[in-house]
């Protein structure tokens, strides 16, 4: 069998990176300031792949914002944003955000000491999906993700149902609604945690119509009763863009929880708790400075080790 591995790799020898996760959701973390390293998608997948390189659902390098197009269009409206979350799919393909792996990224430039947040205080944080605001929080860290948004807008109004998903284990296709956190969802109700278990997702499920650029797919679970301590409560598995099945996807939280809020109707709850995989993470809808509701999503961060590409 052809192995790609070695020469792909070898472009990254000597590189020094780090190892994190936030609830199973795992990163290859990498510290590159002045955006030297230019990274093809063949050396990320060749790095993430599960048992010829270090293994991980994505490629995260933290660049100053100055150094990326991307990053000095930001810097005109948010001169703060001193960091950029460069991020990529296992596949080498690009993502505009990841909400899991942003906690990983600050706990990372802290552990880096390339950065410093205080109790209180807050750290803005570049990404392709704008900037995004995080401080520490009981649980590890709270995002500012932004407002959540309609894919298919007129459809959704029109039936609350957008498009349709099947996938393995499913009889029949099921109906869906599509949500961007910045990066596009679909978000699949299913009827117990038996079929959610039973659904198979070794393949990217079918979706119909399928988002501009792709879509991750959040298969959900709302708890019974739905609501306990006032706050709402779902499980959750997600097939990723890029990936396959991964432990945890916070913008797929975000998207699940907005969605089942939104089917919920009025007197639903502004707080959620997501179990996915990997653990739990906490989603939140709050007013906004800007007279708009935004999300927050909080969760763990962790750095599980160091190593150097060989
Ligand atoms: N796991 C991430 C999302 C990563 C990007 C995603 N696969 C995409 O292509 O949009 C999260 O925690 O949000």
């Amino acid at each position: 069998m052809n192995n790609p591995l070695p020469d792909n790799l070898s472009a990254l020898s000597g590189l020094s990176y780090a190892k994190g996760h936030g609830t199973g959701n795992d990163f290859v973390l990498i510290a590159d300031p002045d955006g030297l390293k230019d990274i093809e998608p063949q050396t990320v997948a060749a790095l993430c792949h599960r048992h010829l390189g270090v293994g991980a659902d994505g490629l995260i390098r933290a660049v100053h914002s100055e150094h990326l197009p991307e990053g000095r269009e930001l810097l005109a409206a948010a001169p703060e944003a001193e960091w950029f979350m460069d991020y990529r799919n296992a596949d080498g393909s690009v993502s505009e955000m990841c909400g899991n792996g942003v906690r990983v990224f600050v706990h990372f430039l802290l552990a880096e000491g390339l950065a410093e947040l205080a109790a209180g205080e807050s750290l803005t944080i570049g990404t392709r999906a704008g900037v995004k605001i995080i401080r520490r929080s009981a649980n590890g860290y709270a995002v500012d993700m932004g407002p959540w948004e309609f894919i298919f807008p007129a459809e959704a109004a029109a039936g609350a149902m957008d498009s349709t998903v099947s996938a393995g284990g499913l009889e029949v296709p099921r109906p869906a609604l599509s949500v961007s956190m910045g990066n596009p969802h679909t978000v699949v109700a299913l009827a117990g945690l038996e079929e959610l278990a039973a659904t198979e997702l070794f393949a990217a499920p079918a979706v119909d119509p399928v988002p501009a650029n792709g879509t991750n797919v959040e298969f959900v679970v709302p708890a019974e009763p739905l609501v306990a301590d006032g706050a709402g409560h779902i499980s959750m598995r997600v097939h990723e863009r890029g990936v396959g099945e991964t432990q945890s996807c916070g913008t797929g939280a975000c998207a699940a929880a907005a969605a089942i809020r939104y089917w919920a109707g009025d007197g639903a709850p502004d707080d959620w708790q997501v179990g996915v995989p990997g653990g739990t993470v906490r989603v939140r809808f709050l007013p906004a400075a800007d007279g708009r509701e935004h999300v927050e999503l909080s969760g763990p961060a962790v750095l599980v080790f160091r190593g150097i590409v060989a």
